[in-house]
C-alpha cells in the first residue's frame, strides 16, 4: 500500500534519510520505532508528501506522492507530532473545516462530521471550543481531522504523547478499529508495549536507515496475495471433530489429541474472521481453552533489530 524506494532526504548540511526503502501492505499497522533522531518524523512527513526528497520514489496506493500530491492527499490522513487545532473554533467546526478542505461536498459535510464525532466519542464535545478540550479530547479532534475524508492509509507520528493511561487505552481500541475497516496505518511511538497492543510489523528506523522491517505476527502470504496470520488453538482435552471443524481452514499444524497445539492460518488482521473461526469450533464442542495468534513482540522484534545493527557496526 505504501512502497518506499530508495528515498534520501537532506536537511541543510545534514543527511536524515539514506536509502530507505520499504513496503507496507495495505490493512497492517506498522509501528515506527527507532531512537530520537534517527529519521521518523522526516519519513512520514516524505510519505505524507509535505516534504521533498533529494531522491528516491513513493507511492501511496499505487499514486507517486511527489508527482500527484494531492490524489495522495485524498488517500491520506497524517497526523503531526506537534499538531494544532483552531482554538477559536468548536469541535463541529473544526471537523467542519477540515471535511471542507479535503473537498467533501458541503451538502455531505454534516453528516461526515456526525459520523466521525460519534466514532471518536466526541458527540457530546461538537459545541465545546477546541480551547477547553482536554489534552486526550483534543488528541481525538486531530485525529477526526486526519479520517474526516475516509482515508486508506493513516501515518499518526507520536499520537499517545502526553496522554494517560486510560486515553492510550481508548487510542489503542480506535487504531485497531481503524484496522478492522480496511485502513493501513503507521505510528510512531517510543512506547513500546503500547504499539505492541495492536501493531502488526515492526519498522525500525536508526540512522536514517531501514534497520528492520518484519511482521510481529507469524505470517504467510497466499497464493491469492492475501497475508496471512498464524492462530493457535489450544484444547482442553482431545477432539475428535477437530479435523471436520476445520475443514474449511487452511490448517499449518492439526493435533486433535491437544497435546501441542493445532495452528490455522486466517487473514492478517481480520478480527471477524477469527471471531467467526472461535465460533464454529465452539459450536462443534471443541473444548478451547486457548486462542491467540501466534506473534513475537514488539520489544524482542526491536531486539533483534538492535543486534543486526551491533553486528552491522561491527569491523
Ligand atoms: N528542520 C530540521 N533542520 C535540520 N535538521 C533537522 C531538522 N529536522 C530534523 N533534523 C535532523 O534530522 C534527523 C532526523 O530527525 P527526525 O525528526 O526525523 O527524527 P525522529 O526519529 O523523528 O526523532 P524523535 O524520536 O526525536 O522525534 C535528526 O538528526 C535531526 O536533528
Amino acid at each position: 500500500m505504501i512502497h518506499v524506494s530508495g528515498l534520501v532526504f537532506d536537511y541543510l548540511g545534514h543527511r536524515a534519510l539514506h536509502g530507505v526503502s520499504v513496503d507496507i501492505p495495505q490493512g497492517t499497522v506498522t509501528a515506527l520505532v527507532g531512537p530520537n533522531g534517527a529519521g521518523k518524523s522526516t519519513l512520514m512527513r516524505c510519505m505524507a508528501g509535505l516534504d521533498t526528497p533529494l531522491a528516491g520514489t513513493i507511492t501511496v496506493g499505487g499514486v507517486d506522492v511527489q508527482e500527484h500530491p494531492r490524489e495522495v492527499h485524498t488517500k491520506l490522513g497524517y497526523l503531526s507530532d506537534f499538531f494544532g487545532l483552531y482554538q477559536d473554533l468548536t469541535v463541529e467546526q473544526c471537523l467542519h473545516y477540515a471535511a471542507a478542505s479535503q473537498g467533501i461536498a458541503e451538502s455531505r459535510v454534516p453528516k461526515r462530521v456526525k459520523e466521525v464525532a460519534r466514532f471518536l466519542n466526541l458527540e457530546n464535545k461538537l459545541q465545546s471550543l477546541a480551547s477547553n478540550l482536554s489534552r486526550g479530547q483534543r488528541q481525538r479532534v486531530a485525529i477526526g481531522q486526519a479520517i474526516v475524508h475516509m482515508p486508506q492509509v493513516l501515518l499518526l507520528d507520536e499520537p499517545a504523547s502526553g496522554l494517560d493511561p486510560e486515553a492510550r487505552a481508548d487510542l489503542s481500541a480506535l487504531f485497531r478499529n481503524l484496522q478492522s475497516h480496511g485502513m493501513t496505518l503507521v505510528v510512531s511511538s517510543h512506547i513500546l508495549s503500547e504499539l505492541d497492543e495492536y501493531c502488526t510489523h515492526i519498522l525500525s528506523i536508526r540512522d536514517g536507515r531501514v534497520s528492520r522491517f518484519a511482521s510481529l505476527a507469524t505470517t504467510a502470504t497466499g497464493s491469492e496475495g492475501v497475508v496471512k496470520a498464524l492462530v493457535q488453538v489450544q484444547l482442553a482435552a482431545p477432539a475428535p471433530q477437530l479435523a471436520q471443524a476445520l475443514a474449511a481452514y487452511e490448517v499449518a499444524h492439526l493435533d486433535a489429541s491437544g497435546a501441542t497445539p493445532t495452528t490455522v492460518y486466517l487473514p492478517a488482521g481480520d478480527l471477524a474472521a477469527r471471531a467467526a473461526l472461535l465460533a464454529k469450533l465452539t459450536a462443534e464442542g471443541v473444548p478451547v481453552c486457548a486462542f491467540q495468534e501466534v506473534r513475537t513482540s514488539l520489544q524482542m522484534s526491536y531486539g533483534q533489530a538492535d543486534s543486526h545493527h551491533s553486528s552491522g557496526a561491527a569491523p
